[in-house]
């Protein structure tokens, strides 16, 4: 249940009238996946089910190795299933798709265009005329507090500055669903925290689906709606922990960090012997 104000101003006279989300619902109904390797096939994934609702923001954590990306990249569409669907607005997921737009660690930007250029691009390629591309631009590049930074190339900015302009990049199109992988994994603490702060009010702005994967329970309690958690490959999911807990949060929070333990004890307790990852 969505539980943000929509972004949309409403005049007084209409302000009970609810906004429709600009997230979309997504289902992911038995899916499962198996590599086919060259000296044996690797199952990913066992049928794993979930339903996220449109404007949520869900996180999912998982030793390494244990299929997150995997099921991710099926999200997307980059990967097709072995078996069963993904639902996304409750059209079936057959490829790729604007609606829905993958981010990875390491920002995936094009280093010879500047700020602007990399932000602008999607729209570009949608043949937006002129005008209403660098208006639409300039919209995100100040959402995500580049403003200043439009001629900068991409080899002059921090890591959490590309990441900023691959959020940006990203929302210029105007995806329904964010699908984040470990997106600030490669970020010093200080940045990640502040990056915490700047995607919650995105989120909150935009009322975008997130699917985000990390390794970091902190991070996870610290940001979603919920917390899906996954046994090691192949993986299934564990415990769907809904977070209750008011926003913004912050790391230091009793509430969050004893939420953290307890989500780190299932986490352990699924991976017995093996070794748990990051917990910070
Ligand atoms: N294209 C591929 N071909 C064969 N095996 C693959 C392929 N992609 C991933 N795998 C294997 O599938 C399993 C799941 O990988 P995946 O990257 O989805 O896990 P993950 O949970 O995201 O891991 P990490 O947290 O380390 O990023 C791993 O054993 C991986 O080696």
């Amino acid at each position: 249940m969505l539980r943000r104000s929509p972004v949309i101003e409403l005049p007084s006279q209409f302000q009970s009238v609810s906004v429709e989300p600009n997230g979309i619902p997504l289902k992911i109904e038995q899916v499962s996946k198996t590599y086919a390797g060259r000296a044996q096939a690797v199952e990913a994934l066992r049928p794993v089910s979930l339903e996220i609702e449109a404007g949520e923001f869900v996180c999912f954590v998982g030793p390494s190795g244990c299929g997150k990306s995997t099921l991710l990249s099926i999200i997307a569409g980059l990967e097709s299933a072995s078996n069963g669907t993904v639902w996304a607005s409750n059209k079936p997921v057959q490829g790729p798709g604007t609606d829905r737009v993958l981010l990875f660690q390491e920002a995936a930007l094009f280093p010879w265009l500047d700020v602007r250029g990399n932000v602008e691009f999607g729209l570009r390629q949608a043949g937006l005329p002129a005008k209403r591309r660098a208006s639409l631009t300039q919209k995100f590049i100040d959402m995500v507090h580049l403003t200043g930074f439009e001629k900068s190339y991409i080899h002059h900015l921090s890591g959490g500055m590309r990441q900023r302009v691959a959020i940006a990049r990203a929302l210029a199109i105007n995806p329904a669903v964010l699908l984040m992988d470990e997106p600030f994994g490669a970020l010093d603490a200080l940045t990640r925290d502040r990056m915490y702060v700047e995607l919650e009010s995105i989120w909150s702005a935009t009322q975008k689906t997130i699917v985000f994967v990390t390794h970091n329970v902190h991070e996870a309690v610290a940001l979603g709606d919920r917390v899906v958690v996954f046994s090691p490959r192949p993986g299934t999911i564990v415990r769907d922990f809904r977070i209750d807990l008011p926003r913004p949060r912050s790391l230091e929070d009793h509430r969050l960090v004893d939420q953290a333990a307890e989500i780190l004890a299932v986490l352990k307790d699924a991976m017995g012997e093996q070794e748990v990852v990051h917990n910070g």
